[in-house]
C-alpha cells in the first residue's frame, strides 16, 4: 500500500532520513519510533508530501506520490497530530466537517457523517456544538481522529496523536484507538517516541536511529524476539520477556491438562489422579466449570472433596494475556493459573514451566 524505495531526506548537512526502504501493508498499521531527532515525523510527512525526499521516491498503490497534484494526494490521507491541530474557532461538528465540506458534500450528508463519527470515536453527540477549549484533552484527541477520518481516506498519518494526554487518558484512547481500527482497517503510519505505546498499537514497528537509520521493521512479536542488534534490545528495554508475554493471550496457548476431579470424587481417588498427572493439587470441576482447587496432601481422612475445604480457583480466561496468567501463577500457592474459555468452561492449567517453554 505504502512503499518506500530508498528514499532520503536532507537538511542542508543533516540527514533526517537515510536511504530508507520499507513497505506498509494494507490495513495495517506501521509505528514509527525512536529517540528524538531520528527522522520519524520527516518519514510521515514524505507520504503526503508535506515533506519532498532529496531522493529515492515513495509509492501508493504502486504509483509514485509525486506524480499526482498534492491536493489529490492528501484527499485520501487522513493527519492526526497533538490537539494543538483542531481549529480553535471551530465546533467540534465544524472541525470534523472540513475535509467533507472541502469537497463540497451537501449540508445532510454531512450531518450524518458528523454524527456517525462522533458515534464511532466515542463522543457524545451533545458535545457537537462545542468548542475545542470546552473539551478535555482526551475528548479533544477524539475530535482529532473523527475529522481524519470525515472523508473515509485510506491512509491516516498520526503523529503522537496521544502524546498530550495523561497516562490513565492514553491507555484509554489506545484501547479505543485499537477497537476503531479493528473496524475501520485503516492503513496507518504512527509515530511515538513510547516503545511500550508502539509495542500495543503496531502491527509492525519501525526502531530508527539517529541519523535518520531505520535498525528493524518487524512485527512486535519478532522484534521482542529477535532484536537484530544492541542498540534495537537497548531501545526495547528491560523486561523483554514480559513483554512479550502482554502480546499474546490465554487463549493462544494449548493449556495442559491439569489433575481435575468432580466434587463427589473420593479423596484416594483423586490423590490417585494428581498422582498421575505430578502435582499434589486437584482442580475441582463441576458442570464443566472450575468450582476450586484442593490441595491433596493436606486432606486428612477420607470423604470426598465436595465435602474438603477449597480454596477458589485462580483463573484466567482465554482474552487474559499470558503476562496476566504469569501473574495468577505466582502469586498463589498452587503455582498454576487455571484456563476458562470466554464462557467460563474449564480448558486446563498453566504453569511457569509451560510459559518459560514458550518463550524459548
Ligand atoms: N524543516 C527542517 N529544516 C531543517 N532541519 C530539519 C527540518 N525538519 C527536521 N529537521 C531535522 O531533521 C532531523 C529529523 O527530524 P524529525 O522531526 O523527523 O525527527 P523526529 O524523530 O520526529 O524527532 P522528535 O521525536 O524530536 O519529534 C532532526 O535533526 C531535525 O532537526
Amino acid at each position: 500500500m505504502i512503499t518506500f524505495d530508498s528514499v532520503s531526506k536532507q537538511y542542508g548537512s543533516t540527514v533526517a532520513v537515510r536511504d530508507l526502504s520499507m513497505d506498509v501493508a494494507e490495513g495495517e498499521v506501521a509505528v514509527l519510533v525512536g529517540p528524538s531527532g531520528c527522522g520519524k515525523t520527516t518519514t510521515l510527512r514524505l507520504v503526503n508530501r508535506m515533506v519532498e525526499p532529496t531522493a529515492g521516491r515513495i509509492l501508493i498503490d504502486g504509483s509514485d506520490a509525486m506524480s499526482q497534484p498534492t491536493h489529490e494526494l492528501r484527499r485520501g490521507i487522513g493527519y492526526v497530530i497533538q490537539q494543538t491541530g483542531l481549529f480553535q474557532h471551530r465546533t467540534v461538528a465544524g472541525n470534523i466537517a472540513t475535509v467533507p465540506q472541502l469537497l463540497g458534500w451537501d449540508k445532510d450528508r454531512i450531518a450524518a457523517r458528523v454524527d456517525e463519527l462522533m458515534d464511532l470515536v466515542g463522543l457524545e453527540r451533545e458535545m457537537a456544538q462545542r468548542y475545542p477549549h470546552q473539551l478535555s484533552g482526551g475528548q479533544r484527541q477524539r475530535v482529532g481522529v473523527a475529522r481524519a477520518l470525515a472523508a473515509d481516506p485510506a491512509i491516516m498519518l498520526m503523529d503522537e496523536p496521544f502524546g498530550a494526554v495523561d497516562p490513565i487518558v492514553r491507555e484509554r484512547l489506545q484501547d479505543e484507538f485499537r477497537r476503531l481500527q479493528a473496524e475501520v482497517r485503516k492503513t496507518i503510519v504512527f509515530v511515538t517516541h513510547d516503545i511500550d505505546e508502539a509495542i500495543k498499537m503496531g502491527d509492525r514497528i519501525a526502531i530508527f536511529n539517529v541519523g535518520g537509520v531505520l535498525e528493524q521493521y518487524d512485527t512486535p512479536e519478532r522484534l521482542l524476539a529477535e532484536p537484530a542488534n544492541s542498540f534495537v534490545a537497548d531501545f526495547l528495554g528491560e523486561e523483554r520477556g514480559l513483554k512479550r508475554l502482554a502480546l499474546r493471550t490465554v487463549g493462544d496457548l494449548p493449556p495442559e491438562p491439569g489433575a481435575t476431579a468432580s466434587p463427589g470424587t473420593g479423596v484416594d481417588e483423586a490423590r490417585h489422579v494428581a498422582a498421575t498427572a505430578g502435582t499434589d493439587w486437584v482442580v475441582i470441576v463441576d458442570d464443566e466449570r472450575p468450582h476450586g482447587i484442593v490441595r491433596l496432601s493436606e486432606l486428612n481422612g477420607a470423604g470426598t472433596l465436595g465435602a474438603a475445604p477449597t480454596g477458589r480457583a485462580p483463573t484466567v480466561s482465554a482474552a487474559d494475556s499470558l503476562r496476566r496468567a504469569l501473574e495468577t501463577i505466582m502469586t498463589n500457592e498452587a503455582g498454576l493459573a487455571v484456563c476458562t474459555d470466554g464462557d467460563g468452561r474449564y480448558r486446563g492449567v498453566l504453569t511457569a514451566e509451560r510459559l518459560r517453554r514458550e518463550l524459548r
